[in-house]
């Protein structure tokens, strides 16, 4: 089924034939409508046309001191083009304020422009994603409008310092100490050990010359807790590093090789009052300090992160899921019965269990960052008002959103790349560093068992509220409803509203097990605090079944709200049962325990399970279609629109350096005395 002379291979051609649904209309839905999609492409055709970021050699062949170079040079490139960029697509996006733009930037660093142009990281990306925002969110007004506008224009490069090498979950225990001098009106930054230096910091290693940086704070010969300082790491015309700075890069990595993480020592480096931060916690002239409202209010940019985190992991997902999908119905195998043709490889049932669910984790991820995204901008401006009331909330969804969407795309970005056999090995195939990509986000900007144990925190307190019989906030609702799984059981039925209310009494059940366990090792004798670490393992999974349900919810509601052809509304309601029920499936014995589930429904649950995998089995490559994701984007033999995946898959191995010679100076070297000295 090769198709010759760059024809489009025909069994892509008889799948996108048989597509039940318009995947334009699907397009347009999922970017925000026609125009939206009209500027996503023109922006596309505005940065890939261009020579400059085109790789003669792949990244992968060249060393790691080279590969950091081609990547300055990208994203160096990038933001001038970002900035020149003609009148209309991007008029506003020379403007601060920076929260207001942070979708746009997401477009570009994210999972799909960013990552055609800087496959393996981008040593600007911190800047933009974290110097930026801490600068708009911590800043005065007058310390705004100093540092945004140089950072804006890129006059100067800055980056978010705050892990160190002793301590990146709990902040605070960091170690870098920011001393006040009210004789010299300064703060004095050291580094006591090796463990306070900073580590892991994006851009940090040889691209920022600026820093936040986060260190105690004294005053007054008092510790006032972690707080954010403006700090200049290198000289802004030689680059060299400051006096009393200990700079460097911390190695090559998993993956995310290009963004530069760095290490950051200080010895006695002195900075100007005025380069605290302070929109939040001042520190006066004579030393006095100042405190704001909430501690809390400091790890705002951790949290506009954790919300922007949701909707990259749906665009790494889709482009892994596009590039598998595309290949299943190229790629021919076996035999399905004997003597018959080999069958293409989507027609096998586990190879649609591996692919259909992992579709359907992409448009669950993005419903449910779009949520998150609306809920943060609203509490951030009750923030900006002085009202805090929703801060917990909002911290306690963004945390095990984050958690869940970044374990869901690493687990099903590896479980797409082996559906892709031996090809999905390749580096070529661009799966093994979008898993580099993806696995980095469990991570970083918050480690997930850490999170999910931020929101059980938040669980816990919401469970006693509910028994007290108060009044809960929507998101947690559920708990006042659901609050004893031993009331009687009702008749289980394969419907979308029992299929919810069975999450929820999931997570009510878990939330109330790990309560009570909790309780009981307390009136053991246990401390508090012992008695949490040990019921810590169903602290985790109450969190993760309180979001999956949420998820789950949000995609139901959303789709059933859309307002889209039927055709299309049919294939958004079979993708958001197949979510459910394969989660569900996952976690049965949850089910059985805490829900209306009987042992003799789950075979109804398999049925449904396999009837919407083959409801969907055919319109499996016109929904990676409607992703819309450009070639370039994709940058894989494996998923190409046209599906020639033989010739690109030869065509990559050609670019391999050792095929630039037909004998290897090795064999002269190595090889031939070797084998000479054996005869
Ligand atoms: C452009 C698009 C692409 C995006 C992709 C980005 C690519 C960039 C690549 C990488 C960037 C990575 C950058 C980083 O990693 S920066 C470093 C991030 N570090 C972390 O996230 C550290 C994690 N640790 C913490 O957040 C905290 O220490 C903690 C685990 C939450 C614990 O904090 P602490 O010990 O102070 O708090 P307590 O446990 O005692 O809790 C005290 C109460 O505060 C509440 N709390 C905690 N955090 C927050 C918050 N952020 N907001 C609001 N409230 C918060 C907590 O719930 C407690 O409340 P309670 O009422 O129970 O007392
Ligand atoms: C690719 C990448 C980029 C990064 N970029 C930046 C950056 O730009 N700026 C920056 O400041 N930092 C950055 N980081 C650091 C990142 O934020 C930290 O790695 C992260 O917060 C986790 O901290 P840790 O590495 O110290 O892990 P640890 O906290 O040491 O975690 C180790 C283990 O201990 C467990 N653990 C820790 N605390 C608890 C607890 N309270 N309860 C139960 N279990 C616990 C964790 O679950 C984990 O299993 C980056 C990291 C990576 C990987």
């Amino acid at each position: 089924m090769v198709s010759e002379n760059g024809a489009v291979n025909e069994d892509l051609v008889k799948e996108r034939q048989n597509c039940s649904f318009n995947t334009l209309e699907l397009t347009h839905l999922l970017d925000g409508g026609e125009a939206k999609t009209l500027e996503r492409k023109e922006r596309e055709e505005y940065f890939l046309s261009d020579p400059a970021f085109k790789d003669e050699v792949p990244m992968e062949y060249l060393s790691h001191q080279e590969q950091y170079e081609h990547s300055v040079r990208k994203a160096c490139h990038m933001f001038r083009k970002l900035q020149e960029m003609p009148h209309g697509s991007m008029d506003n996006f020379r403007e601060p304020p920076v929260e207001s733009v942070a979708q746009r930037i997401k477009q570009l660093l994210g999972g799909m422009l960013g990552s055609a142009i800087l496959k393996d990281g981008n040593p600007l990306a911190l800047h933009y994603v974290m110097f930026l925002p801490t600068l708009a969110g911590q800043g005065t007004v007058e310390q705004q409008a100093y540092w945004i506008s140089r950072a804006w224009n890129l006059e100067i490069v800055g980056t978010y310092a705050q892990t160190e090498l002793g301590h990146g979950t709990f902040i605070r225990g960091l170690e870098t100490t920011a001393t006040y001098d009210p004789s010299t009106q300064e703060f004095v930054l050291n580094s006591p050990t090796l463990t306070a230096y900073k580590w892991w910091p994006g851009g940090l290693g040889h691209t920022a010359n600026y820093a936040v940086v986060v260190a105690q704070l004294y005053t007054q010969g008092k510790c006032h807790g972690i707080h954010p300082f403006i700090v200049q790491l290198r000289d802004e015309e030689t680059h060299m590093p400051m006096p009393g700075i200990i700079i460097g890069e911390i190695g090559a990595k998993l993956g995310m090789n290009t963004t530069n993480n760095g290490y950051l020592g200080f010895k006695q480096v002195r900075i100007p009052r005025e380069n605290m931060l302070m929109k939040n916690n001042k520190v006066l002239e004579d030393g006095t300090y100042v405190k704001s409202p909430s501690d809390k209010l400091t790890y705002g940019t951790m949290m506009f992160v954790r919300v922007v985190i949701c909707q990259d992991m749906a665009s790494y997902l889709s482009k892994a899921v596009t590039i598998a999908t595309r290949y299943s119905a190229v790629r021919h195998q076996s035999e399905m019965k004997p003597g018959a043709p080999e069958p293409q490889v989507l027609d096998y049932r586990t190879q649609q269990y591996k692919l259909l669910p992992s579709i359907a984790s992409v448009f669950a991820m993005k419903f449910s960052a779009n949520w998150i995204w609306e809920m943060y901008n609203v509490v951030n401006s009750e923030l900006d008002q002085g009202d805090l009331e929703r801060l917990p909330e909002l911290h306690a969804v963004s945390c095990c959103l984050k958690a869940l969407c970044t374990s869901d795309a690493a687990s099903a970005v590896e479980i797409v790349r082996l559906a892709c056999g031996g090809h999905g090995y390749m580096k070529s195939s661009n799966l093994p560093s979008t898993y580099g990509l993806v696995t980095a986000a469990c991570t970083y900007e918050g480690e997930n068992t850490v999170l999910l144990l931020q929101t059980a925190r938040y669980l816990m307190k919401t469970w006693q509220q509910a028994r007290s019989g108060q009044t809960l906030t929507p998101s947690v609702a559920y708990l006042n409803l659901y609050s004893d799984w031993r009331q009687p059981r009702t008749v289980w039925e394969n419907t979308t509203d029992c299929v919810i209310k069975a999450f929820y009494q999931v997570a009510a059940g878990k939330v109330k097990a790990a309560a009570e366990h909790m309780e009981r090792r307390a009136k053991g004798g246990m401390t508090p605090e012992d008695a949490w670490n040990e019921t810590s393992i169903e602290l985790v999974a109450a969190s993760t079944a309180h979001c999956r349900a949420f998820i789950v919810e949000k995609f139901i509601e959303t789709v059933s709200k859309t307002d889209v052809s039927r055709p299309l509304q049919a294939v958004l309601c079979q993708m958001a049962e197949l979510y459910a029920v394969y989660w569900l499936l996952n976690n049965k014995g949850d089910f059985l325990m805490f829900s209306n589930l009987s042992p003799a429904d789950v075979d109804g649950l398999q049925l449904w399970l396999e009837q919407l995998l083959t409801k969907l089995r055919p319109n499996a490559v016109g929904i990676v279609d409607s992703f819309d994701i450009h070639d370039d984007i994709l940058a894989s033999p494996l998923g190409a629109w046209d599906g020639r995946v033989y010739e690109r898959l030869f065509e990559e191995s050609q670019k391999s350096p050792l095929n630039k010679e037909p004998v290897n100076k090795s064999f002269h070297e190595y090889m031939k005395p070797f084998l000479r000295s054996n005869l």
